[in-house]
């Protein structure tokens, strides 16, 4: 399987390639040339089967022949038995016809553990077979940097560096990426937003000198693997709900709109879903854009959620690009337009496109913590409050069921925000023992791209794409 990227301009690579470039050398993100098909016998083989074995035969056509298919399925193994479900992804009934997929049970307690826990295998034998060494560089508003740090901690073959918007992620987050004592990881606290963030990731792709210097890797949802390992939950939910029999919907609390594009790459494949609905909090870019056809910027604010305080949603690229036929010169205006002025007009085509498959709504604080109290009282269920924005989302819509709310993090992530809105304190697991009174190390710097270039240079020890032996 070869991908090319949604600007045009890079090369066009195969997996393994795609896998370390994270971003495209244009600025653009890297999609397969074509969508696998998985036919209905298949996906109804996927009824009560192990969750590795699902992840093996969604994501092995996205792999080709770049990797041996008994090392992809040792690696699916070994990221899975990290989660101590043995569903890995189980479903639970809140209502009559409303499921949550809880993506949560991984080794920090939020969906991107299942995505990332492959990853860091993938990369780490990809690097080792090519004899070299990686820098990865990741934003993170409070979740990705923990799963991140969790999977590449004490990886012989890469450094990590993990940017995170100072004061704006959850103690529990910050301690999740402050305190692993690996000396491979490198936590960063930014004088800035998410936002600023990723564009300084973005900025250091953009710069062909430092990605070839540091050899630079992303693993942010930008990175190709990223969406492939989040495609598999759709089908083992649906399949469990009696797909391709029965249709489903999913509601997905949305930031930078990589969870609910793997729903939308599950669609693509042949996995029979009604409505993808986009949740959001306050920071409601990609409602109002739904809704007016309009992509435009007007600040971030803190929220109860605030692994979705996100204004540049960097997957929504991703779907334009197949929404307007994959036209990319489309695509390069409408980013050259965003960064210029802060705004792009989707063409009516497009935005009826993507009115097609997808629905959005968006919630405020008080509604996300009536909606967690509520469930409390009604249903004796602990929400997170980034799974109560996608519960109040998906209840508000009263779209054609059964509908499937993905629980993208555990309550105890965010027990102040838990407890304010329901009086109840949710306890992190035995896993996380200790956490809280652990030492921290990390460093602060401003939202200054050369300052973090030379921080990075400083500590990588990937230089020059290094080989290793
Ligand atoms: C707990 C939680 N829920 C939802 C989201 C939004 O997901 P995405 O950025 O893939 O849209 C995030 C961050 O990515 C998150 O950490
Ligand atoms: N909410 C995310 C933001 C980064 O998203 P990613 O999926 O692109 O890595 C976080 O928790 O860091």
């Amino acid at each position: 399987m070869d991908y090319v990227s949604t600007r045009g301009e890079a090369p066009r690579l195969g997996f393994t390639d795609t896998l370390l470039a994270g971003l495209a050398a244009d600025g653009g993100l890297y999609v397969p040339t074509a969508w696998p098909q998985l036919s209905q016998e298949t996906i109804r083989g996927f009824r009560g089967a192990p969750y590795g074995e699902v992840a093996f035969k969604v994501m092995a056509p996205f792999v080709g022949e770049d990797i041996a298919p008994e090392d992809l399925q040792r690696m699916i193994d070994d990221a899975y038995a990290t989660f101590p479900h043995p569903a890995v992804a189980p479903l639970v009934q809140i209502g009559a016809n409303h499921f949550l997929l809880e993506l949560f049970h991984g080794p920090t307690l939020a969906f991107k553990d299942v995505a990332m826990q492959l990853i860091a295998r993938l990369m780490d034998h990809v690097l080792a077979e090519r004899g070299r060494r990686a820098t990865i560089v990741g934003a993170t508003s409070g979740d990705t940097g923990g799963a991140a740090i969790a999977a590449f901690a004490g990886s012989e073959r890469a450094d990590i560096f993990i940017l995170f918007p100072k004061g704006r992620v959850s103690p529990v987050q910050q301690r999740q990426m402050t305190t692993s004592g690996a000396s491979n990881v490198h936590a960063v606290s930014v004088d800035g937003t998410f936002d600023d963030c990723q564009a300084l990731v973005k900025a250091m792709f953009n710069d062909p000198r430092f990605r070839e210097d540091v050899g630079l890797s992303g693993v942010n949802s930008i990175n190709w693997g990223r969406i492939m390992a989040q495609i598999v939950y759709y089908f083992t939910a649906a399949a469990s709900l009696g797909s391709p029999d029965r249709d489903v919907s999913f509601t997905v609390p949305t930031g930078n709109f990589g969870d609910i594009f793997a729903g939308f790459a599950a669609k693509r494949m042949g996995l029979p879903i009604d409505r993808l609905v986009v949740a959001t909090n306050s920071n409601d870019i990609l409602e109002r854009t739904l809704k007016t056809g309009r992509y435009e910027m007007d600040g971030v604010e803190a929220t109860m959620s605030p692994s979705m305080d996100i204004q540049i949603s960097s997957n929504f690229e991703r779907l334009i690009f197949e929404a307007c036929g994959r036209d990319a010169e489309l695509v390069r205006r409408l980013m050259d337009l965003l960064k210029q002025s802060g705004a792009f007009t989707l063409p009516d085509a497009v935005i009826d496109a993507i009115r097609h498959e997808f629905d959005a709504g968006r919630t405020d604080e008080k509604a996300t913590a009536e909606t967690i109290r509520a469930v409390l009282e009604g249903q004796a269920y602990l929400l997170d409050p980034h799974t109560a924005v996608g519960v109040h989302v998906a209840e508000a819509l009263k779209a054609v069921p059964p509908m499937i709310t993905l629980a993208t993090a555990h309550p105890a992530k965010f027990p102040d925000a838990v407890k304010k809105a329901c009086g109840r304190s949710p306890e992190l697991p035995p896993s996380h023992d200790g956490l809280m009174q652990k030492r921290e190390t990390f460093d602060t710097i401003g939202n200054d791209l050369g300052e973090l270039q030379s921080y990075i240079k400083q500590r990588s020890r990937a230089g020059n794409g290094a080989e290793t032996a």
